[in-house]
């Protein structure tokens, strides 16, 4: 508590499970509980990192806010000696969308992942001590998606031992990377390598963008900031550039030659790393972003938890107190599966994260065999949930009402900064027809002997599946795992089962993935659904202290996976994995847990530890306080600085004067 009386002190009190066990399985253990409690605090009560009208700041304000946030950050945690994990933490919490995100999140990974030992002994001490800062400087203005479309050019010169950086065209730009407008002096930029007059594919380049004297663009450079986006605030503290390459020079060391290499005399050497390591720096991204979708997910939902706890509308009886909106079964049939969302992507995140951590120490043993999957379980989770919470973050403000439409209630801005993820990392749509390609292949190989792997393990036992009939006969049927990992395990199976046997009718297996890839991406979120779920069930199988909350989390697993099956019945239904019966003992049961949901609904949210500071939120403010603060709020705003306002004279007082003399 931040002071003062607690209105939802009764709330609190209906709690059945030990809210502060929850709190460490939400963090993931009590190392990690005690560093991001310890920093959220100190950010929290430090004013410089207020977030008081960044919503009103004109851009070049904001962002000269945002650069000394972030140059106060880097000190903080210089001075107070943090570790990489305290630190990585206090840019967490200070949030706003910087320039540090892509140098930490991008720059670094993409020297580490694709640099020789060499390179990353060269270029890392100078990135971790900030004496250079570097982005990612892959996507042009032509092609973003298609990565083997990039235009820029790296032609090798073996009279200088040099590569010739170029822009041939006004599309080979570089446009979006951030960072790059207005603060990077370096970029890993991608670019066509050419040697001999000959092609070799994408590649990444380490190059010098300004003067480390002044901070003017090099020669032959020219860089810029793409302008604003969606929103106020919002993304708008981040400076997305444009780069454009005029025959910019740079030493042959420093192409990242961990994947191919290119010898004094300009011959192209593939080493035994495969080629798509060149993408690996997306992958990494792509597992943090799921991580990142339990938080902004949670964040909304906690807002609107709160909010919806505080406020009351209607069914007054006698006088006595109308109705929390929180108590209406639809307001709970769309919150409520959000929380559980938030609690299973929380689960997902933390098992991709372990996967991530795995297929990197193999890479370094030279073992590539779990890389498509890695690469799967990235691209299908990240679609997945960054796509259920942009939606779900609109959801929450709807069920605010009005007040969720003000920018202090949080979620306008939450809405800005979040829905980029959709597009960023990969294209939602272009990444499930990445996973498609990989189930489509997993289901051709399935006679040939070669066992799946991994989370497409269970198209091993196709026969089964296809042949599965779901045996729930009651309601609480339901509340047995092994019944619903099957009905979704059959219900992926046979989607994919069915789109891989429409494709083999057509003579061009190209031609027919284009025609049914909206029916391939259907399969697909299936697939992701099943991963998800299943990933769940196996966090409650772990050993969980704490009194009551195992119980909670089976009843929020409960809720997320017969949410699924209620708003996916038409896929169940269709493939024969349930009955109309058994779909509508699934509602009944899906009831039954909302209810139980309700008395612990304020202390599941209260369970992400969210400082008042992190949530920017009078609606969702930890005391409940939300009339006096959104009253005072409106005060402060620019508008209401004067009480007539600017152009009265000028607009409004003409335009009355000519209706009142119109009228005589
Ligand atoms: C308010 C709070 C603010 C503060 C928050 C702080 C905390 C934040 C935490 C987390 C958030 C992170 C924030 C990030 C900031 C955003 C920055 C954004 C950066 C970017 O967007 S960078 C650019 C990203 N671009 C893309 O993702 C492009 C997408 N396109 C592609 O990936 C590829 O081109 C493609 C895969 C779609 C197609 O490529 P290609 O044609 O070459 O390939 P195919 O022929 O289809 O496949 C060939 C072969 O390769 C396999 N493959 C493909 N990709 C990969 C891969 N990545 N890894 C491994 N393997 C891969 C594919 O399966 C094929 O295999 P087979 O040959 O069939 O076996
Ligand atoms: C906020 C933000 C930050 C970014 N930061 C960076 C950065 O730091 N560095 C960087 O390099 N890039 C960055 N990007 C760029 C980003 O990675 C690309 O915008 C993204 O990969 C999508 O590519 P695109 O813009 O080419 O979309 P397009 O591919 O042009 O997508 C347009 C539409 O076409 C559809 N589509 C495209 N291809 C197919 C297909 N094969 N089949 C079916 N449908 C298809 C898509 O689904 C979409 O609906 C950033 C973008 C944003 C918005």
């Amino acid at each position: 508590m931040e002071g003062g009386v607690d209105y939802l002190a009764d709330e609190r009190k209906k709690a059945e499970f030990d809210v502060q066990q929850m709190k460490i399985v939400w963090a993931g253990s009590h190392h990690t509980f005690e560093i991001s409690d310890r920093i959220s605090k100190l950010v929290a009560n430090d004013p410089a990192f207020s977030k008081d009208e960044r919503t009103m700041l004109p851009r070049k304000e904001l962002f000269k806010n945002t650069l000394r946030k972030a140059s106060y950050a880097w000190k903080r945690i210089n001075d107070l000696h943090l570790s990489e994990e305290e630190a990585s933490q206090l840019r967490f919490y200070v949030d706003e969308p910087a320039f540090t995100d892509l140098h930490w999140g991008m720059f670094i990974p993409a020297i580490k992942g694709q640099g020789t030992d060499e390179q990353q002994k060269k270029w890392l001490p100078l990135a971790y001590k900030m004496q250079i800062i570097g982005c990612y400087a892959q996507t042009e203005l032509g092609h973003g998606s298609n990565v083997q479309g990039l235009e820029t050019t790296a032609t090798f010169d073996p009279q200088t031992d040099e590569f010739v950086i170029h822009s041939p065209t006004l599309t080979s730009s570089k446009w979006w990377p951030g960072g790059l407008g207005k603060v990077s002096t370096h970029g890993v930029v991608y670019a066509r390598l050419i040697t001999d007059g000959q092609e070799h594919g994408i590649h990444g380049f380490i190059v010098q963008l300004r003067r480390l004297e002044d901070h003017r663009p090099l020669p032959g450079i020219i860089i810029g900031d793409i302008g604003m986006k969606f929103g106020n605030g919002a993304y708008n503290t981040m400076d997305n550039g444009v780069l454009r390459f005029d025959h910019v020079r740079i030493p042959r060391d420093q192409m990242l030659m961990r994947v191919s290499q290119v010898t004094r005399d300009g011959k192209v050497v593939q080493s035994d790393v495969p080629r798509q390591l060149v993408y690996g720096t997306m992958v990494y991204v792509r597992q943090t972003i799921v991580q990142d979708a339990s938080c902004a997910l949670s964040r909304a939902v906690c807002i609107a938890t709160r909010y919806s706890a505080v406020r009351r509308q209607f069914g007054s009886h006698n006088g006595g107190p109308e109705t929390q909106v929180i108590d209406y079964k639809t307001q709970q049939s769309r919150l409520f599966p959000l929380l559980a969302s938030a609690y299973a992507f929380r689960f997902v995140g933390e098992w991709l994260k372990w996967l991530y951590t795995d297929v990197t120490q193999r890479l370094q043993a030279n073992d590539f065999s779990t890389l498509p999957e890695a690469h799967a379980c990235t691209a299908g989770l990240k679609s997945l949930t960054t796509s259920v919470t942009a939606d779900g973050i609109e959801e929450c403000r709807k069920l605010c009402g009005g007040h969720g439409y003000l920018c202090t209630s949080g979620l306008p801005e939450l809405f800005a900064v979040y829905v980029p993820a959709c597009t960023y990392e990969g294209d939602n749509i272009v990444l499930m027809l990445q996973v498609a390609r990989i189930l489509m292949k997993t289901v051709s190989q399935l006679g040939s002997g070669k066992l799946p792997v991994g989370t497409m393990a269970y198209m091993g036992r196709i026969e089964h599946l296809l042949q599965y009939r779901c045996n729930v006969q009651k309601a609480e049927d339901w509340l047995n795992p092994a019944i619903v990992l099957e009905a979704f395990e059959a219900r992926a199976a046979r989607m994919s089962v069915s789109c891989a046997k429409k494709l083999s009718k057509f003579a061009n297996p190209e031609e027919g993935f284009a025609e049914l890839s909206a029916d391939l991406v259907e399969a697909v979120v299936a697939h992701c659904q099943l991963i998800v779920v299943s990933k769940f069930i196996e966090k409650l199988q772990q050993d969980i202290p704490g009194k009551g909350v195992k119980q909670q989390l089976k009843v929020l697993c409960g809720v997320y996976y017969l949410f699924l099956l209620h708003k996916h019945q038409g896929d169940f239904l269709a493939t024969s994995c349930v009955t109309p019966k058994q779909a509508s003992l699934a509602n009944d049961q899906l009831r039954v847990l909302y209810s139980q949901v309700r008395p612990n609904a304020i202390a599941l949210v209260d369970a992400f530890n969210y400082t008042d500071h992190f949530l920017g939120s009078i609606l969702g403010r930890y005391d409940g306080n939300v009339y006096p603060k959104l009253y005072e709020a409106a005060w402060k705003d620019p508008l209401n600085d004067s009480v007539v306002p600017d152009g009265y004279h000028q607009y409004i007082r003409p335009l009355l004067k000519q209706q009142r003399s119109a009228k005589l």
